[in-house]
């Protein structure tokens, strides 16, 4: 229920005391405690349970979105329908994903079916490494757009710091196999992202796995605000600090991987799956809740945009019932507890000889 509406309801009492004071009879009901009840109707969603929130340039983004990673084919296509049909309105999209085609032919047939209108919808694209020089921006969002058959974004981020060698391949590598970077700085990509949103291309713009150094290089030199920072951000990387200093200055933390991304077994290096943690089935028995619902709730809780990724209608389904309870902070602050500042995503092998390789900082 929206604010408004809620005001509204919250008004028909008054409504009723005129029509029954003008009949002047006696009425046997108690309206300031018909009043107290409504407004415990609408309280706890206008309270605790908002589904957007509201980014440093007016616009409201939702809380809880989808991801696609490894969302290939028709189950990519068949996923943004489903969760759309659920009630998403975010999409997390990116060029290096190789599906934005698959996505793009999703939100065409959510848009050509009428189940929501574009305007309704939150969509992320992402610039990736080897389109850094300022030159090839444009170019690289109106893939994007293209394959998303979309005429804008509403947010586009730079996807990582550090700049790869331009050309057709997306992960270029010498003859050894390293990977080929280049000297770009990623300031200059940004003074280029900006004018993406003077061109109307996209609504705003926003940073990825960034360190705190370096988008504090941006907000120095910025004419346009990066509105959100997207990072990995789970019970075992709580990103305490990064969140801090984003909300001091006004950008939106988007949690990736919030459930400790199990699809990528390499990552794991033989540790313990995060879904799999003693404490979550725990919490999962308490609130009888998936652990899955536990770890998106927290981050919605933690005031954090966040993005679970799935092609499986029931797992879309039950990830998108995280609004009508909470967590007792009690349980929060268990969460909390678990950090071991562990990545999951860390892309050292890729990119940690680069100059602009965001993680050896401690955030
Ligand atoms: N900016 C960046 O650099 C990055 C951004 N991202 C974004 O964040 C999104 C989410 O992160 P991601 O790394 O995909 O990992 P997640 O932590 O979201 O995990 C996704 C995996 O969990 C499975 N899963 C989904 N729901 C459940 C459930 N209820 N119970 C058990 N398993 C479940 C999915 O399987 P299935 O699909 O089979 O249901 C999938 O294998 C990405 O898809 C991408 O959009 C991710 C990494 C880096
Ligand atoms: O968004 C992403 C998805 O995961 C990839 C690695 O597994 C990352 O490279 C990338 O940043």
């Amino acid at each position: 229920m929206s604010v408004r509406n809620c005001f509204q309801f919250i008004r028909a009492p008054k409504q009723i005391t005129k029509f029954f004071w003008k009949r002047r009879k006696p009425l046997n009901i108690n309206l300031r405690r018909s009043v107290k009840d409504m407004v415990a109707m609408c309280g706890p969603r206008r309270a605790g349970q908002a589904r957007t929130v509201e980014l440093n340039n007016g616009m409201e983004i939702p809380f809880l979105g989808l991801g696609t990673w490894g969302s290939v084919g028709d189950q990519g296509t068949e996923a943004v329908v489903n969760a759309v049909e659920v009630g998403y309105r975010l999409i997390d999209c990116a060029p290096i994903y190789q599906n934005e085609s698959c996505i793009g032919s999703g939100i065409k047939s959510i848009l050509e079916n009428k189940v929501v209108k574009r305007e309704e919808l939150f969509i992320i694209s992402k610039l990736w490494n080897t389109f850094h020089r300022p030159d090839l921006v444009e170019e690289a969002i109106c893939m994007s757009l293209n394959d998303l058959r979309l005429d804008y974004l509403d947010s586009y981020l730079m996807h990582w710091p550090m700049a790869y060698h331009e050309g057709e391949t997306l992960i270029p590598r010498d003859a050894c196999g390293k990977i080929k970077y280049s000297s770009v700085d990623y300031i200059d990509t940004w003074k280029a992202m900006e004018n993406l949103v003077k061109l109307g291309l996209t609504k705003s713009i926003g940073l990825s796995n960034f360190n705190k150094e370096q988008i504090q290089r941006i907000l120095d030199i910025s004419t346009v605000r990066p509105v959100i920072l997207q990072i990995e951000c789970h019970p075992y990387l709580t990103q305490h600090k990064m969140i801090d200093y984003c909300r001091k200055n006004k950008i939106v933390v988007i949690s990736y991987s919030p459930l400790g991304a199990p699809a990528r077994p390499w990552a794991l290096r033989g540790e313990q799956r995060l879904l799999d943690d003693k404490m979550l089935e725990k919490l999962s028995v308490k609130y009888n809740k998936t652990p899955a619902q536990i770890l998106i709730r927290y981050q919605i809780q933690r005031g954090n945009v966040v993005i679970p990724k799935s092609v499986t209608k029931a797992r879309i389904i039950s990830n998108f019932d995280v609004f009508e309870w909470s967590l007792e902070e009690k349980d929060v602050k268990d969460l909390d507890s678990m950090n071991q500042s562990k990545r999951f995503i860390a892309f050292f092998r890729d990119a940690g000889k680069h100059k602009y390789f965001p993680f050896w900082d401690e955030f």
